[in-house]
């Protein structure tokens, strides 16, 4: 049954473009799956995405004629527990692959899967059959040529192959502790935390899903990776000020702002999608957190809102291509490039909108969860050029790499 799962699951992803989490968490939502089970359904999605052109790598010479989508992601998903699941033998991939194309597509098919696997499995395609450099790195890690072409542009070969590697290996878990509730010394006491590297707020775990522990539940920790914890941290909301938070959901951020303000004061915070807001309240309550004010609006059209000169401090946590977080989410990476140049344009207007509304000796903080340059470094020097009255205060670039956390943009700006 796990198989056919996770079968389900990738094939949903191939079809509706689907997000691999969430279509996790609606299968999870079945009591009889063990921890066990969602543990290997969870590899076997996200392995075979995460490596799915070295996979189909492999498999290209294995196949004769264009094969459809069940059978090919059946295939690649068989091909993903051979190549990095050492702990599973071969006989029971193939057998219960055959057993899959059975039940759905009858014998001629697991007659057809029996074979290409046992041919896949036995003769192995080198990467030394690339010779350039970048394609192989494509290949070899699974990220699309043009990703590698234009990380390398942007940070040379030897970061890019770092970046690309660190995309394939699991990040460290992390929360940050609620200091409205408690402090990071008392969480110590337990061993299942330890101290992060990065982040004064931080706390590792390494068993499961913390959601289900009484920490959680009460409030005393909530899930946030390291480098995003160090962005309310660069804005250093002060208590009794008005802040503004633009695109506020889940509400990660919002929740540390109102922390670091010791819950006194007040917050706006608004998100495009009105479903997502449910999510931002109830964060709110379980962490304790009574000032802010959250809605769902276009921030695009926050100048309509306010008047100008509003706000003490604003965080502007844009939308982006996501390029830090491919560890996590590796199915970002297969997505479209053109529509990067759409999101590029929509952080300007919320630049924008972020600079009308704070006030004169105000500070914002814009950052982003993806490391492709345009978005950041240069998006940053175009607003400065085209408002002389800001200036750059402080700017933070952390790569995937460096401590098993999202790779992560944020830049602190001031209005003179
Ligand atoms: C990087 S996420 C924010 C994460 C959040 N700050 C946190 O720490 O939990 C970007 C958010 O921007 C929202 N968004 C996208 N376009 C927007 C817009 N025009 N106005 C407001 N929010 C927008 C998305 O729905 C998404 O939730």
């Amino acid at each position: 049954m796990d198989r056919q799962f996770a079968l389900d699951i990738l094939l949903k992803y191939k079809q509706e473009k689907s997000y691999l989490n969430l279509s996790l968490h609606a299968c999870f939502q079945n009591q009889q799956i063990s921890r066990e089970q969602k543990d290997f359904i969870t590899r076997v999605v996200y392995g075979t995405v995460q490596n799915m052109l070295y996979l189909e790598y492999l498999l290209e010479p294995h196949l004769k004629t264009r094969v459809k989508a069940y059978e090919k992601m059946l295939l690649l998903m068989s091909l993903y527990q051979h190549e990095f699941m050492d702990s599973i033998p071969d006989y029971a991939i193939v057998n219960e692959a055959v057993r899959l194309a059975k039940k759905k597509k009858g014998t001629k098919t697991a007659q057809f899967i029996n074979a290409v696997l046992n041919h896949a499995f036995h003769q192995h395609r080198s990467l030394d059959e690339l010779d350039d450099e970048k394609e192989r790195l494509s290949i070899e890690t699974s990220h699309p040529l043009w990703l590698v072409k234009m990380l390398s542009k942007q940070y040379g070969e030897e970061e890019t192959r770092k970046i690309c590697y660190a995309d394939n290996e699991v990040p460290y878990k992390s929360a940050r502790v609620n200091t409205l509730k408690t402090k990071k010394e008392s969480l110590l006491k337990d061993d299942m935390w330890s101290e992060g590297q990065l982040s004064p707020d931080c706390l590792y775990y390494q068993r499961g899903n913390i959601a289900n522990t009484k920490y959680y539940q009460e409030g005393l920790v909530t899930i946030q990776d390291e480098s995003s914890q160090m962005v309310a941290r660069l804005l250093n909301p002060q208590p009794h000020e008005y802040i503004l938070d633009m695109c506020c959901a889940p509400g990660g951020k919002t929740s540390h702002l109102a922390a670091l303000m010791k819950n006194q004061g007040r917050i706006d915070a608004y998100d495009l999608y009105e479903h997502k807001i449910p999510l931002v309240k109830e964060q709110m309550q379980r962490l304790g957190v009574d000032i802010v004010h959250v809605q769902a609006y276009d921030s695009t059209h926050l100048i309509e809102l306010y008047p100008a000169d509003t706000f003490d401090r604003i965080l502007l946590d844009a939308p982006c291509s996501g390029l830090g977080v491919l560890a996590r989410k590796p199915e970002i990476k297969y997505h479209d490039s053109d529509s990067m140049d759409e999101i590029i344009q929509i952080q300007q207007k919320l630049l924008e909108n972020a600079y009308f509304l704070l006030k004169n000796g105000g500070r914002i903080v814009y950052s982003t969860c993806t490391i492709n340059k345009k978005e950041n470094g240069k998006q940053i020097e175009t607003f400065i050029k085209n408002h002389s009255d800001m200036k750059k205060i402080e700017e933070t670039t952390i790569l995937p790499y460096q401590y098993h956390s999202d790779g992560f943009y944020m830049c602190l700006l001031e209005k003179e």
